[in-house]
């Protein structure tokens, strides 16, 4: 059986070391359900190690990771089905349709009636009309759209973005941006990690701005504080 949704992702005191280089420093944070928490920080200043280790496909050298209350070790092994990623890479397959990826990851979840939610989701991100055509035709955006939906249907409750809104256009952005309103309306655990300063603006309940590793600021946008600013003062 998995564990349980966790309400929350407890980091205390993480640190990751590569080498003589510390990606992560003592990092201490709570990511809540019902909320989104933007990551950001400049280049190299270990948002993707941050992410990863979320992700439970990379692991703290130090300091501990809970999801609700089960431990970092035990939810790698267990948890993995309560997680969404969406990362660099897309993970679709070009040889099949945009209807086949779906129900094929759908399968690896063992979800129930996965016809029915493949179809949802087709809907949910604009691929209907395209859903069988092989995906290696589909544009940037529209693979784009069809990793969101891979990373969603399988319903989990921590959904972890990495540039969710990279190569799609103003209305594939729109829609990412309502669908992440809808996760966190959902009560589950959103973490995103994006160049898009007004989208983050926009929706971000908690922005932790990370500085060689170590976490500079977290909470809510100062009230009445362009993003940008607030930027700039601690990354
Ligand atoms: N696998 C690795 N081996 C060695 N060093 C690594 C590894 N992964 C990350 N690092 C180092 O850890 C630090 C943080 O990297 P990380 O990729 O987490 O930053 P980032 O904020 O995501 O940067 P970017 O915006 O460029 O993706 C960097 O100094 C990076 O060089």
């Amino acid at each position: 059986m998995p564990p349980r949704s966790p309400n929350a992702v407890t980091l205390r005191d993480v640190s990751r070391v590569f080498g003589r280089t510390f990606a992560l420093h003592r990092v201490s944070t709570t990511l809540k359900a019902g909320s989104i928490t933007a990551l950001l920080g400049n280049n190299g200043a270990g948002k993707s190690t941050l992410l990863n280790i979320l992700a439970t496909v990379d692991a703290p050298s130090d300091g501990e990771v809970r999801f609700g209350k089960v431990a970092f070790a035990d939810f790698a092994r267990r948890g993995r089905a309560r997680i969404g990623w969406v990362s660099h890479q897309t993970l679709v397959y070009d040889e099949l349709t945009g209807r086949e990826n779906l129900t094929f990851f759908g399968q690896l979840y063992g979800i129930p009636h996965i016809q029915k939610i493949v179809e949802g989701w087709l809907e949910r991100v604009g691929l209907s009309a395209a859903a069988d055509r092989p995906v290696g035709t589909y544009s940037r955006g529209m693979k784009q759209r069809l990793t969101i939906a891979r990373a969603l249907l399988h319903d989990p409750q921590l959904v972890l973005l990495d540039e969710p809104a990279t190569g799609l256009d103003q209305a594939g952005t729109a829609l990412v941006s309502s669908l992440l309103g809808e996760l966190r309306d959902e009560g589950r655990i959103v973490v995103i990690i994006s160049h898009n300063f007004s989208l983050i603006e926009t929706l971000a309940d908690n922005v932790l701005i990370l500085r060689k590793g170590q976490l500079r600021a977290s909470g809510p946008l100062p009230p009445g504080t362009p993003l940008v600013s607030h930027y700039q003062a601690h990354a």
